[in-house]
């Protein structure tokens, strides 16, 4: 199921190589010292039906720090949607571990536990149309969203929200359909910000929209990283997953490549040049700067 404000979608192992960069060293992703937010050991996810099963994740070691920006980037098919709906508890892995602050084996906790978790993160999804129940105007996919103690004052929480993304507010009573991808992205953006997240994960946010559009998305969602709401943002992780590395240079500090289901590169931005030739294939892959 996924989180409040969701539609439900169905989501679903690989051959592969070893890892350029940090993956192979586990403590690489982790700054200052401390234990990282989000752990994953050995994780495997496998998807599809009886006929044709793929194997979209196989053996992922993966750190993510309380304020890091990384970026997940990658060929298509290459596990991106995959990993992420893994690393928010969304998706069940086959086997391996994942770990989110003191919950140390997510799914081998009560459902209870489980979405407590989940409420650390704020998802955007790839695909923010079908992610919306169409029956709802634009604000009451977002009021939806709110923790209990904010829906009481639903109204001013979602205002605030859509001031806080660049939304005019009469577009609250608009249905997601019928704004331009750009808003609708936006709404989507706000409806993730709604839980006030630790950990915000967006899958390709940008896709399908204009050069202006893609601009202002991404503007939000860095003014999020930085700025953060009521709290340190420092505490807070965003990890973007794009075919994009213009924007993985942009947003990240920190860049995990794909390939086939396994982390093949885990790098700085500062790296992402001199990485060696698994991850400049997937530059050279890339679209051009
Ligand atoms: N519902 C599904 N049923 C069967 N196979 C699936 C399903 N969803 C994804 N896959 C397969 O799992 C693998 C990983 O898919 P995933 O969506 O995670 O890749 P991705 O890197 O995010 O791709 P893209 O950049 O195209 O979004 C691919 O081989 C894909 O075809």
């Amino acid at each position: 199921m996924r989180p409040p404000g969701y539609l439900d979608e169905g989501s679903g192992e690989a051959p592969g190589g070893g890892a350029v960069g940090g993956s192979g060293d586990r403590s690489s992703g982790v700054r200052g010292g401390g234990a990282p937010l989000i752990s994953c050991r050995g994780v495997t996810r496998t998807i599809g039906g009886r006929r044709r099963r793929v194997a979209a994740l196989y053996g992922v070691d993966l750190d993510i720090a309380a304020g890091e920006t990384v970026a997940v980037v990658g060929r298509s098919g290459s596990g991106k949607s995959t990993l992420a709906g893994v690393l928010t508890g969304l998706d069940q892995p086959q086997s391996g571990t994942l770990r989110v602050g003191d919950v140390d084996d997510v799914w081998s906790v009560p459902e209870r536990e489980r979405r407590r978790v989940r409420r650390r993160f704020g998802w955007i999804p790839q695909d923010a149309l079908t992610s919306f129940d169409p029956r709802y105007a634009a604000g009451d996919v977002v009021a939806e969203a709110l923790p209990d103690a904010a829906a009481l004052d639903a109204a001013s929480a979602v205002a605030a929200l859509f001031e806080r993304v660049g939304l005019a507010p009469e577009l609250m009573t608009r249905r997601p359909a019928t704004l331009s991808g750009g808003e609708r992205q936006r709404v989507a953006v706000a409806r993730a910000l709604a839980v006030d997240p630790d950990v915000l994960v967006a899958d390709e946010p940008t896709s399908g929209l204009d050069v202006v559009a893609q601009e202002r998305v991404l503007d939000v969602i860095a003014v999020q990283r930085r700025a953060g709401v009521g709290a340190d943002c420092g505490d807070r992780a965003l990890v973007l997953v794009t075919h994009d590395l213009r924007i993985a240079r942009r947003m990240a500090d920190r860049v995990i490549a794909l390939d086939a289901g396994r982390v093949a590169a885990d790098v700085s931005v500062a790296d992402l040049d001199t990485g060696g030739p698994a991850l400049r294939q997937l530059v050279e892959a890339s679209p051009a700067p």
